[in-house]
C-alpha cells in the first residue's frame, strides 16, 4: 500500500519542525530522507511512526487514516541509529521479542526467528548477547527484529551512522538487499549524501522543516532545483550571475548558453544562479574565445589519486572559484597558468 503523507506541520514551541510537508511514497520502493541537522528529517519518521503526533495535516497508508492509530498498531517495523537491543537476551529472543508479544504459538515463533536471522546472514550467531557481537552484527539484528512481525513498511532512522565507514558500505548493500528481496516500503532518514544516492529509489531533501526537492539519485544529481539541493549533493560550482536582463545568463561578464531541459527548468524568471558539476567543466590552453568560455587562473591543483582537482579564479570575478575535477590521463596544468575555461551549455543547471 502507498503511503500518503499531506500538508503535515509540527511544531516544537515557536519551532516550526515540520512546515507543510506533503510526499508519496510508493509501496515497495526505498525512500530517504536527507538534509542536514535540524532540517526536520527524524521528526518526519517519528510522525510517521506515530511516535510524535502532528499539529496539523494527515497520513494515510492506502485507504487507512494512520492520525488515530497509536505507534503500535501502525505495523511498522523501526530501527534507530543506536541499535537498542535488550542487553539481556539473545539474539534470537530480540529477534523474538515482537512475535512473543503478538503472542504467537512456539513453534511458529521459532520457525520464523530461523527464517528472519537467515536472512541477515546471522544464523550462526542465535545465542550470543548483543555485548558479544560487533556494531554491524547488532545492527543487523535489530533489522531482523524490526521485520520478524511482517510489518507493512519498515522506517530507518540513521541506521548505519554508529557504524565504522567500512561495516557501513556492507551493511548499506545488506539492507537494500533485504528490502528488495522482501519488497517491504522502507524510509531511511540520513544526512549522508553518498549514503542516500547509493541505497534510495528516490531522495527527498530537506530544509528547515521543508521538501527543498524530490527525485530520484540521478535526478538530483543532474537536474538540482536549488542552489540549496546542487551544494547538498555532491559538489557544484554555483556562479551568481551578473545583473542583467532577464532571459540571459552572464556570469563575470561571460555571456552563456544554457540548454533546456526536458522538464523546462532553465527558466531565467527565478534564475539566482548557474550550477556546474566539477566533472563538466573542461580546461584548454590559449584564448578565451568563443561560446561560453571564460578566461581563468589556476589557483591550486591537488592529485587525490583518480582524480585531479584544480581550482581556477576568472578573471573578471577572481573571489567565486571555479572547481574542475580531472580523470586519468588529462593533462594536469601547472599553478598560475591562465586558461580558458569551457562551461557546456548541456551541463549548465539554472539555479533558483
Ligand atoms: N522533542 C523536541 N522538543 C523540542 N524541539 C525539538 C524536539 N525534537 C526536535 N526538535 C527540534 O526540531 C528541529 C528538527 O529536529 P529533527 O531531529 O527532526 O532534525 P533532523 O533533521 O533529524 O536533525 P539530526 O540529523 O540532527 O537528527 C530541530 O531544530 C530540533 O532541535
Amino acid at each position: 500500500m502507498d503511503l500518503s503523507i499531506h500538508d503535515l506541520v509540527k511544531r516544537f514551541g515557536k519551532l516550526t519542525a515540520l512546515d507543510h510537508v506533503s510526499l508519496e511514497v510508493a509501496q515497495g520502493s526505498f525512500v530517504c530522507f536527507l538534509g542536514p541537522s535540524g532540517c526536520g528529517k527524524t521528526t518526519l519518521l517519528r510522525v510517521i511512526a506515530g511516535l510524535e503526533e502532528a499539529d496539523g495535516g494527515s497520513i494515510r497508508l492506502g485507504e487507512s487514516d494512520l492520525s488515530s492509530i497509536p505507534a503500535r498498531n501502525r505495523n511498522f517495523g523501526v530501527v534507530f541509529q543506536s541499535y537498542s537491543l535488550f542487553p539481556n537476551m539473545t539474539a534470537a529472543r530480540n529477534v523474538g521479542y515482537g512475535l512473543e508479544c503478538r503472542r504467537w504459538d512456539r513453534p511458529r515463533m521459532q520457525n520464523r526467528i530461523k527464517e528472519m536471522l537467515d536472512l541477515v546472514h546471522l544464523a550462526d550467531q542465535a545465542e550470543k548477547l548483543p555485548s558479544q557481537m560487533s556494531g554491524g552484527q547488532q545492527q543487523r539484528i535489530a533489522l531482523a527484529r524490526a521485520l520478524a512481525p511482517d510489518p507493512s513498511a519498515l522506517l530507518l532512522d540513521e541506521p548505519l551512522s554508529a557504524l565504522d565507514a567500512k561495516v557501513r558500505e556492507e551493511l548499506r548493500i545488506e539492507i537494500r538487499a533485504v528490502q528488495k528481496r522482501l519488497g517491504i516500503t522502507t524510509i531511511m532518514v540520513t544526512h549522508d549524501q553518498e549514503e542516500a544516492l547509493a541505497m534510495a529509489d528516490l531522495i527527498v531533501v530537506m530544509s528547515k522543516g521543508r521538501i527543498e526537492q524530490i527525485g530520484t539519485p540521478q535526478q538530483l544529481y543532474r537536474e538540482p532545483a536549488t542552489a540549496f539541493v546542487a551544494d547538498f549533493i555532491g559538489r557544484m560550482n554555483v556562479l551568481p550571475l551578473d545583473p542583467g536582463a532577464a532571459g540571459s545568463y552572464r556570469f563575470a561578464g561571460t555571456p552563456l548558453a544554457v540548454a533546456t531541459l526536458a522538464n523546462g527548468t532553465a527558466n531565467a524568471a527565478t534564475a539566482a544562479a548557474l550550477g556546474i558539476r566539477p566533472e563538466a567543466v573542461a580546461l584548454r590552453e590559449g584564448g578565451a574565445s568563443g561560446e561560453n568560455i571564460l578566461a581563468a587562473d589556476v589557483r591550486s591543483v591537488s592529485f587525490l589519486g583518480n582524480i585531479t582537482r584544480v581550482e581556477l579564479a576568472p578573471e573578471n570575478r577572481p573571489e567565486t572559484a571555479i572547481v574542475a575535477e580531472l580523470h586519468g590521463t588529462a593533462t594536469v596544468p601547472e599553478t598560475g597558468t591562465r586558461l580558458a575555461v569551457s562551461l557546456p551549455a548541456d551541463a549548465l543547471r539554472v539555479l533558483s
